[in-house]
């Protein structure tokens, strides 16, 4: 993801209101989604006796290119075990992730997102769009996170600095918690995006493209010049979960998502004609979303899957999305291949940069603000 946003992004930043979730015995009424007496309000009306679910697809089996097809093309969204990614990568991760959050709010709140970064700590950017206020809190890292990390853990890196400074010798045991966190999330951004590079061509070898087909996937065709951001979300365990929300429906302005989370249910996808439907957690697996941008490149095909978060009463909820996107110079456009004299491009050349300003100002409306026609 472009660290340095558009103007656009930057003219609709997100004003945080931030909360210390702990001290509530209630839910207070600008998190409240839904009066008490609300039976079915549209915001929060479930699809918990939908029988359907959505497809968990083993990478090993030999048969899991037209299982995603399918479940892209049904569903834009889909589990996926036997990835590769060793297990203790991700329990590594979920630990940083509550390590993160569990510092105090006025700790977190000093490593804010500014307005002219993508990186830091906040309310999710998609916050001003919706009357009420959502039960999560998030930090996003885009490329190094140490400049907050100084000021998350100030005490620690100024130890570190003096150690460092005077002694000339690493301490280990006061740079673990910095060195520890730093190489996580590192190995992990490395792993996600051998993932994503797999996840690209299985989605799109689903629809016969070829590397031939897409340049901008590298010499290679490892997608390695894409670029991406990491996503921690924290839902805390919430007084009245059925009034609250943790995250406000929403599709991601991505090619694809990862998302890891961890043993507590709060994922709901919408499907056209269903409803919302819970994505429980399966030991090992990981959630793939398709985004907006796939949506495009597959000229329409494939849908980005509308996506939200509950909380729960007694269990905090943690996940870590990664967002992955094309190298910033690329403009994404539908694939030529799928695109012919009876099936006319249905999106103009868009960059993830130009994508996300429009989301930002736009939100649910920015994909059809790049629609050029409607479908024959
Ligand atoms: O926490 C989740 O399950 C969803 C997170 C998400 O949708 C996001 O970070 O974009
Ligand atoms: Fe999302």
């Amino acid at each position: 993801m472009p660290s340095k946003p558009s103007e656009d992004y930057q003219a609709h930043p997100v004003h945080l209101k931030h909360q210390d979730f702990t001290s509530f015995q209630e839910l207070p009424d600008s998190f409240a989604w839904t009066q008490r007496s609300d039976d079915d309000s549209h915001y929060l009306s479930t699809g918990d006796s939908i029988s359907e679910s959505v497809p968990v697809i083993d990478l090993s089996d030999p048969n899991a290119l037209p299982l995603i097809g399918h479940a892209c093309k049904t569903w834009g969204v889909f589990q996926v075990t036997n990835h590769g990614v060793p297990s203790t990568l991700l329990d590594n991760m979920e630990r940083i992730t509550k390590t993160l959050f569990s510092l105090p709010v006025q700790q977190k709140l000093k490593a804010s997102r500014s307005l002219e970064s993508v990186s830091g700590y906040g309310v999710a950017r998609i916050s001003s769009f919706f009357p009420k206020q959502m039960w999560s809190e998030g930090f996003t890292i885009v490329g190094s996170p140490v400049e907050h990390f100084r000021k998350l853990w100030p005490e620690d890196y100024s130890r570190y600095c003096i150690v460092f400074t005077v002694y000339y010798v690493p301490y280990s045991s006061l740079m673990a918690g910095w060195e520890e966190i730093l190489d996580g999330i590192k190995e992990y951004e490395e792993e996600m995006k051998r993932l994503a590079g797999r996840l690209m061509w299985l989605t799109l070898g689903s629809l016969g493209i070829t590397k031939e087909d897409v340049k901008w996937a590298g010499l290679k065709g490892d997608f390695k010049e894409g670029s991406a951001a990491v996503q921690l979300n924290h839902y805390p365990a919430c007084p009245d979960p059925d009034r609250a929300m943790g995250l406000a429906p929403h599709t991601d302005s991505t090619l694809l998502t990862i998302l890891y989370q961890n043993n507590t249910s709060g994922l709901q996808v919408h499907k056209e004609g269903t409803g919302w439907v819970t994505v429980p957690p399966v030991p090992g697996g990981l959630v793939v979303n398709l985004g907006d941008l796939l949506h495009i490149l597959s000229n329409g095909l494939y849908p980005s899957v509308l996506h939200r978060a509950k909380v729960n009463r007694s269990r905090q909820r943690l996940s870590v999305a990664y967002l992955f996107g094309p190298p910033s110079s690329v403009k994404i456009s539908p694939l030529s291949k799928l695109v012919g004299p009876s099936q006319l491009p249905l999106y103009r050349p868009v960059t993830w940069n130009e994508y996300l300003g429009t989301k930002a100002k736009h939100f649910n409306k920015a994909l059809s603000s790049f629609r050029l026609c409607t479908p024959l």
